[in-house]
């Protein structure tokens, strides 16, 4: 990272390590909107034996190309024992938000074969950084083939989404990743909260804590059958406006955060079943809609073990209180994942989940999740706790 010679990253406008601690240099556009005349035209050269495509998610072969590259291809923890395994269905929400551009799809395919070695994503998004809405890509879902690795085939992946989001007069962007690029505007922790912890040490996720008999771990574990909090109920459509009000007024106290309205809302917050589970809590005596919590399904396949082959994650999305203690609101969100036979709930240290993290029982993750903005300079790093923004 830092000693890293980053012969790609150097390239590229984004915020470079010999840069922290110029205090001169202005927050914001790190270089001005080219004309669109002057945006490159054509795609960037592939090596040879491949060829660009852009995968339409709608095809159900095309989908399950992707969903077969990213399941054996896509991310892993650092002891290669888990893969993210995301759905079909997960990726059909994930890459089809209200305004999004198929061409932002790409895929890369042998000429010989047809057959998807690598891909890439953008979404477009309305981000607030301070007091600027600014239009942005969320780029997702890099991954190159296991065998074509190291063969600098994702700076020219990199590339060619940046000009396919400049041909749309977008200049910014925004992604996070596990490993340090130049240059993280934060640096957030991941923690774990067992569901199931007979499985999680039975797959090697947990271990038993010193002293502890599995019995007890279970013990310590349990949770009551159903939500403490009355009033507490699955999100409708109906709810959108309010929902949409309470998130725009609570995400406004970060730093960084996305600028939701009611589309959006609908979009990334209805239930779907297997993708995103939201609750809301409605005031038995006022009917008001009072607070929020959400999370979303991203299951991981285990890798080598014979018993078990998928982990069913929960990941904390994003949650409101205005009335009921945050602290009660997302037990009852993790009642609510255990009912559902997740066996474990992940959330990083972003927005207040600091305050709930350790009472709750979540463990500490063995990694880090990066955010980054591309052509946007950030006066200095945030804290975690600054950052109102959860990437998938
Ligand atoms: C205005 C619009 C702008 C839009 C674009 C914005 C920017 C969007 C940026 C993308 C955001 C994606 C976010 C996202 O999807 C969430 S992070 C998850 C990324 N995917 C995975 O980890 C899946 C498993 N790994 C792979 O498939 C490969 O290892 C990948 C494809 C990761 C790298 O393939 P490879 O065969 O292992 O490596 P080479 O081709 O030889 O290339 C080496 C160069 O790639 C740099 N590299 C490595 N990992 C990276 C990563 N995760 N982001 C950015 N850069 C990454 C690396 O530093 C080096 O550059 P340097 O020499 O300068 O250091
Ligand atoms: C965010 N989105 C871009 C996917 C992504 N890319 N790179 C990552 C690195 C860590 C996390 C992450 C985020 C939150 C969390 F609670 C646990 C995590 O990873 C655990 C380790 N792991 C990796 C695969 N299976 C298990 C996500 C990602």
């Amino acid at each position: 990272s830092v000693g890293k010679k980053h012969t790609f990253w150097e390239t590229q406008p984004v915020g470079q390590f010999k840069d922290l601690g110029d205090v001169s240099l202005p927050e914001g556009p790190i270089e001005p909107p080219t004309p669109l005349s002057e945006v490159k035209q054509v795609p960037y050269n592939l090596p040879t034996p491949y060829e660009w495509t852009t995968c339409d998610l709608d095809s159900e072969d095309t989908c399950t190309e992707v969903y077969n590259l990213l399941k054996n291809n896509y991310v892993e923890d650092d002891e290669n024992m888990f893969r993210f395994n995301y759905s079909k269905e997960f990726l059909r929400w994930a890459l089809h938000p209200p305004g999004y551009y198929k061409s932002w799809h790409i895929g890369v395919r042998a000429k010989t074969n047809k057959k998807l070695v690598a891909f890439i994503t953008g979404v477009p998004a309305r981000i607030r950084v301070r007091d600027a809405v600014v239009k942005m890509a969320e780029i997702n879902f890099l991954c190159v083939h296991k065998k074509l690795r190291s063969k600098r085939l994702a700076p020219v992946m990199i590339k060619e989404v940046t000009r396919r989001v400049h041909l749309e007069n977008i200049w910014q962007a925004a992604y996070t990743a596990g490993v340090v690029l130049p240059t993280p505007i934060t640096t957030c922790q991941y923690w774990h909260r067992s569901l199931n912890p007979k499985k999680l040490i039975d797959v090697g996720f947990s271990r038993l804590g010193a002293r502890m008999t599995m019995s007890r771990t279970i013990k310590l574990y349990k949770l009551p059958d159903s939500p403490a909090t009355p009033g507490f109920r699955k999100m409708e459509l109906r709810d959108v406006p309010a929902v949409t009000r309470l998130l725009r007024n609570y995400l406004s106290q970060f730093v960084v955060a996305p600028d939701f309205d009611e589309n959006d809302v609908e979009h990334w917050l209805l239930p779907e079943e297997n993708v995103v589970d939201s609750y809301l809590v409605e005031s038995p005596e006022t009917h008001d809609i009072t607070d929020f919590c959400s999370f979303y399904t991203l299951p991981s396949s285990i890798l080598g073990n014979q018993t078990y082959s998928i982990l069913k994650a929960a990941y904390s999305y994003y949650n409101v209180t205005t009335k009921t203690p945050l602290l009660q609101l997302m037990n009852d969100a993790l009642i609510v994942a255990k009912q559902k036979d997740f066996d474990v709930f992940n959330a990083l240290d972003v927005m207040q989940n600091e305050s709930f993290l350790k009472e709750l029982k979540f463990g500490p993750g063995d990694g880090q999740l990066h955010y980054y903005l591309y052509n946007y300079r950030m006066r200095n790093a945030l804290k975690p706790s600054e950052l109102g923004l959860v990437l998938l």
